[in-house]
């Protein structure tokens, strides 16, 4: 199975849940990996027929900035419904980094969910 992916996307967001962090913003990193069957867009050298990690990037962006949930598992799974309505894939594993809600682990914690169809 073909992916295409987006590795350490940082946005800034209102996100937790405890009053402290109800009137912040703080950084999350996502990690996708999104099945695309990449063979016709590599014989046509086209990127009509890919799945644009430009695009789907620009969007995550615009999308997770604007929202404000308390637990990151909402809003993983929002993240996922909305990839895969938009852009068509069928199948994705999505990662959701907060460096810093525990400062002894250094590399992060979060949740990692997938959703979907993954072919052979
Ligand atoms: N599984 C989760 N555990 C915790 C979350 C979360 O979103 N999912 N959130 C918090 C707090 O907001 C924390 O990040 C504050 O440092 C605690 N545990």
């Amino acid at each position: 199975m073909d992916q295409v992916f987006i590795r350490g996307l940082e946005v800034e967001t209102v996100i937790g849940v405890y009053d402290w962090e109800r009137g912040i913003r703080q950084r999350l990193l996502f990690d996708l990996d999104m099945a695309w069957d990449i063979r016709a867009a590599a014989a046509q050298d086209d990127l009509s027929l890919t799945l644009d990690y430009a695009a789907v990037s620009q969007r995550l962006l615009t999308y997770v900035s604007a929202t404000d949930f308390e637990l990151i598992e909402s809003l993983a799974e929002r993240v996922a419904a909305l990839v895969m309505s938009e852009f068509s894939v069928p199948w994705l594993r999505l990662t959701v980094t907060k460096p810093g809600a525990v400062k002894e682990a250094a590399g992060g914690v979060g949740v990692v969910i997938e959703r979907g169809t993954r072919s052979a």
